[in-house]
Parts: structure tokens; sequence; C-alpha cells
């Protein structure tokens, strides 16, 4: 890949559901490394461009290419294991598994293992096993829950979840994490933990696009901002440029949920 190629490119994503249009001819790229947020208005399309990005829901029109591949049309699984991961508005942990199996779970979207070998406990699934345990170690140590690795996800507190989220995402070896409202629940101390692990994680060399409500921490993150209104991409840019841009200011007129 060129050093200035997208990682990832959305062109003309559209998305209909009977007469809405949920999602127009929404086009962005994403660069390797870059932190880039998605905002509009409540109902603007932002879970459904993730959807499209990730597979979960099928594009009516569009492309997406990550890596210069034309992912269109895959299997949520295939872009999993191509390295693209994203975390949901709820929750989606393991809660009777302990804290290191779930990030184990991650890897595995990795692993060489089939069904048939790992049932035989050959040294080559063994050696595997241990190499994805002392991996979720790092990745729990990365977000400060090691001290929990041996806990039932289920005990943590929701703010530790989240980041058990992220640990899992990053141990499954993706390059892009895509985050849907990562912020939502968080208390402000569990919030700006969040922002320097995202911000640690990146200088890593991870690339991240997330949805998110709260725009303190779009703001103070995101390297570039798309703005969504009525499934429409109706300005991008820097944190600064959006603050100013008056076709994003008018579009959050009345949203009371939103100060920006
Ligand atoms: N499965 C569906 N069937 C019909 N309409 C849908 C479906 N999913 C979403 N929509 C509509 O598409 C539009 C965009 O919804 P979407 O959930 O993507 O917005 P959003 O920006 O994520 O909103 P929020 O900030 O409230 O989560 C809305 O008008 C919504 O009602």
């Amino acid at each position: 890949m060129e050093a200035h190629s997208p990682l990832l490119r959305v062109s003309n994503l559209t998305k209909s559901f009977g007469g809405v249009t949920a999602v127009h001819d929404v086009t962005f790229d994403i660069y390797p490394g870059q932190i880039t947020a998605v905002i509009g208005p409540n109902g603007a399309g932002k879970t459904t461009l993730f959807n499209m990005i990730t597979a979960i829901l099928p594009m009516t029109s569009g492309q997406v290419h990550y890596r210069n591949m034309n992912i269109t049309g895959l299997k949520p699984y295939q872009i999993a294991k191509l390295g693209i991961t994203r975390t949901f508005q709820n929750l989606q942990i393991f809660g009777n598994m302990t804290v290191v199996e779930n990030v184990m779970t991650g890897a595995h979207t990795q692993l060489k293992t089939g069904i048939l070998r790992s049932a035989f406990r050959s040294p080559s699934v063994i050696r595997e096993e241990v190499k994805a345990y002392e991996e979720a170690l790092g990745q729990l140590e990365n977000v400060g829950l090691l001290e929990f690795a041996h806990d039932e996800a289920g005990t943590l507190p929701y703010g530790n979840q989240r980041l058990l989220e992220i640990a899992r995402a990053a141990a499954s070896g993706s390059k892009l994490i895509l985050l849907d409202e990562p912020m939502a629940g968080l208390n402000p101390q569990e919030s700006k933990k969040l922002v320097t692990i995202i911000e640690r994680m990146r200088t890593e060399g991870m690339t991240f696009l997330f949805v998110e409500h709260d725009m303190e921490t779009v703001m103070s993150i995101a390297d570039n901002i798309v703005v969504l209104d009525f499934g429409e991409k109706i300005a991008e840019g820097t944190p600064q440029e959006i603050y100013n841009n008056p076709a994003v200011i008018a579009a959050y007129l009345g949203d009371e949920e939103i100060v920006i």
C-alpha cells in the first residue's frame, strides 16, 4: 500500500429502507493512524453507515475499499478477518467468561486452528493458544485491566467492560476499530481514560472510526470529522473547520442533546 493511500475508502454509500433513505451517497477516506469521527443529529444515518461498512447491513449502492481492496459484499466475518473490528452501542461481553477469555475470543478470529485440530490439542494448537493467552494479557495491560484478567467479565463495572471490548478488538489483530458511541454511559473519569487509551493506540499504529454524541471528546481527539444530516454528508474537516461550519451549526440547532 502506498504511504498516502487511504486505509478505508467509502464511496457513494447509500442505504434505503423502503421509502426512507437512511444514508445517501456518502463518500470519505480514512488514512492510517487517523481518528475519524462521524457525527450528526439523531437519525442522521451514523449507525446505518457503520452497519454497511462492517457488512451487518447490505448497502443499496456504493462501495467500500480497504487497503485498496474492494470489500463490498463480503461477509462480516471476512471483513473482521481482514482487520476491521467494531464495537456496538450495547456492550457485547461474554459475562460468564473471564476477562482474559473474552479478549482471547478476539484473537480467535485470526487463529489458524480449525475445530477438528483444536479438538485434538496438538502441540501446534497448544502453542497457538499460549500465544493468544499471552497476547490477551498484553492487551489487558494496555487498557489497565490486567489485575482483573481472571475475574468474570460480567462483574466488571460498565466502564471497564467497554475497555475490555477495546482490548478484544486490538487482540483480533485489527488495524481499524469502529467504535459506536464509545463514551455512552461512561463517567468523566472513565471517558478521560478511554480517550487516553485511544490516543495511545493510535500512536502505536491503530486507526479509529467512531460515532459519538459527546462533542467534547470528538473535538479533542478527532483528526477528521464527517458530519451527516438526514443521511447526507453535509461537511467534512478538522474539528476547527467543523466547529465554524454554518451548515453544521444549522443542522444541530434545536437538537437539545448536543451543544456544539
Ligand atoms: N431497519 C430499519 N428500517 C427502517 N428504517 C430504519 C432502519 N434503521 C434505521 N432506519 C432509519 O434510518 C435513519 C437513520 O437511522 P440511524 O440509526 O442510522 O441514525 P443514527 O444517526 O445512528 O441515529 P442515533 O444518533 O439516534 O443513533 C432513521 O430515520 C431511522 O429511522
